[in-house]
């Protein structure tokens, strides 16, 4: 991880990943990708094996101290996310006060439910941990909270279920939109080898615009990988935002104060950026 080295970078494993990922180089002499579920980047950032990975939100609001954060580059929504479901075998209001299941890959959706069923809903379930298996988290709970391709596999197959969605929860609730990943860097990666972070940089950024200018290579990627139809796909990178305004970093901020007020996160968070040699603008010409 020194100067002249390559530089360590995280993936999320994820569909809702892909198009900030889908034309950066896997290998290059500056950097190397490796795949992994949120919670295992998260961990891996955090105890410095990575430099620089997309993480979940949640992971930067607990480590804000030790990182700085990519501009320009989210994983969000305004409303509808259609991959962080709630999945409920009983009504609303005997969840509120029966168990839930969550995942064990998620930091920030996990946190969000908490927040929209303590402060929004009014609730108190209790809640385990599991890997995301749907079958076996409703065996021991009255629903089951799955994230990513996880949880667009399993909205196609349970329809009888009853599913929240909690990027539209959170928008009706708060009118702001949600931000679930960021992409940060560690502080001493960012000053040991600024070059190189800066080359992801750039190539995470193309990456964006050129995906979302023709969604068609993800759409036939998720229908050949995962499943579905194209326009499932469509609908579904139409709904995510990759951008991270001022607007998104305003709904990101009010989760990172809720999160505080339920003991979630200890301290206050303060969104701090990398500064990139190139902005998103230039990139973009
Ligand atoms: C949009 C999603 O957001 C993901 C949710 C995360 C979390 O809950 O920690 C982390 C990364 C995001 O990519 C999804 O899972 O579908």
């Amino acid at each position: 991880m020194s100067a002249n080295h390559r530089i360590a970078i995280g993936r999320i494993d994820y569909a809702n990943a892909w198009p900030l990922y889908h034309y950066v180089q896997d290998r290059t002499p500056q950097y190397e990708v490796v795949y992994r579920v949120p919670a295992e980047l998260n961990r891996m950032l955090r105890e410095g094996g990575l430099d620089m990975s997309t993480v979940s939100s949640f992971a930067y609001g607990a480590n804000a101290d030790e990182y700085v954060l990519l501009p320009d580059l989210s994983v969000s929504s305004e409303g509808p996310v259609q991959s962080i479901l709630l999945f409920m075998k009983k009504p609303l209001e005997d969840v509120l006060k029966g168990t839930i299941a969550l995942t064990a890959t998620s930091a920030t959706s996990v946190n969000l439910l908490k927040i929209l069923m303590s402060l929004h809903l009014k609730g108190n379930p209790a809640y385990i941990t599991g890997e995301p298996d749907l079958e076996t988290m409703l065996r021991s709970a009255d629903a089951a909270l799955l994230i990513g391709d996880s949880a667009i596999r399993a909205s196609w197959s349970n329809r009888e279920l009853q599913v929240l969605d909690l990027g539209r929860l959170w928008q009706e609730w708060t009118g702001l939109g949600m931000t679930y990943a960021v992409a940060a860097v560690r502080k001493e990666s960012a000053q040991r080898n600024p070059e190189a972070v800066d080359a992801v940089y750039r190539s995470m950024l193309a990456s964006k615009l050129r995906s979302l200018r023709n969604l068609k290579p993800l759409i036939h990627k998720g229908v050949s990988f995962i499943g579905g139809d194209e326009m499932y796909w469509r609908g579904y990178f139409s709904g995510l935002k990759y951008d991270f305004d001022s607007g998104r970093q305003a709904g990101l901020e009010l989760y990172f104060r809720y999160a505080r007020r339920l003991g979630l996160l200890e301290r206050e968070v303060k969104l701090e950026f990398f500064r990139p040699t190139q902005t998103a603008e230039q990139v973009n010409e």
